[in-house]
């Protein structure tokens, strides 16, 4: 199976993002691509929670998420929409950063609600607060697939590793992590997070990610680190998307899931110990 991962630069604008997406999705379907996917907030990066409030749409309206599945449909193809900021049902007045899983036919075959919220100072001048704009989800999901079982994820959700075994353990032989990572976490972290998930779970870890300079209208500017990746079940990255926006491709081949698995099979030797006291 051949999979394409959208590098992309949000702007805050939808339905610029939209037409973006649906371009690049041609292009990754005419070069063979089953599954394409894209990464985390790919309708909207912003930095102010006024804009959102405007231009962000619950579900059932999202255009986005209507323009893509008919793109789907159109070109026949499997797509993750690594995330979109979507109004949750009232009386949660927080948006939800929904992760959607497409099915060739355009029907939505999963949605998971990002579990951990990245709530963190990571430099003097760099402050992230997700949960006040975001309310987390509680539900992992794994979905058996044609192209294999698919356990989702979003960004911050790398750093638990408790997330990605069980996801493992309900069958995930895909993980999937779309992520918008910060500039200054990036460089030290991003690569042997996805690794380390990759190694202890014999999984095909694909990483669509925001990349670069965010063209915003409102508030402080964001850039992110950009480097999709794709990584192997043996843990040996296979493609990396750099920094500007591009399309990365690569061959997912399962028996490399269950290769891996046999010659370190981590997932059966999980023991239940006491404490720490
Ligand atoms: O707010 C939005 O627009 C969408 N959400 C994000 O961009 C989120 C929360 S700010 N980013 C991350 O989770 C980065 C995690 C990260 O960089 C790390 O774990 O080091």
């Amino acid at each position: 199976m051949k999979a394409a991962l959208l590098q992309i630069s949000s702007s805050d604008d939808p339905a610029e993002n939209l037409e973006t997406v649906r371009v690049m999705m041609r292009e990754a379907a005419g070069q063979g691509a089953e599954f394409i996917l894209t990464p985390e907030v790919t309708n909207c990066v912003s930095s102010s929670r006024s804009h959102q409030k405007a231009v962000l749409q619950p579900e059932s309206e999202d255009q986005t998420l209507a323009g893509l599945r008919a793109e789907a449909k159109g070109l026949g193809v499997w797509l993750l929409i690594g995330s979109l900021g979507v109004k949750s049902a009232p009386p949660e007045t927080r948006f939800a950063n929904r992760s959607f899983l497409i099915t060739p036919q355009g029907e939505i075959a999963a949605r998971y609600d990002k579990i951990h919220m990245f709530d963190v100072q990571v430099t003097e001048t760099e402050t992230y607060r997700e949960s006040e704009g975001f309310a987390p989800g509680d539900r992992a999901v794994a979905v058996e697939t044609p192209l294999g079982t698919v356990g989702m994820t979003i960004c911050y959700d790398v750093r638990f590793a408790y997330l990605h075994r069980a996801l493992a353990h309900a069958g995930a032989q895909i993980l999937t992590v779309p992520a918008a990572f910060s500039p200054a976490t990036g460089p030290a972290h991003w690569e042997p997070l996805l690794r380390a998930r990759a190694i202890e779970t014999g999984s095909w870890v694909l990483a669509p990610a925001q990349c670069g300079a965010h063209k915003i209208s409102e508030g402080k500017p964001r850039r992110t680190h950009g480097h999709s990746l794709v990584v192997s079940p043996w843990g040996e990255v296979v493609a990396d998307g750099g920094t500007e926006p591009g399309i990365v491709y690569a061959e997912i081949d399962l028996a490399q899931v269950a290769r891996a698995r046999a010659q370190i099979p981590v997932l059966t030797h999980d023991r239940q110990f006491e404490g720490p006291a």
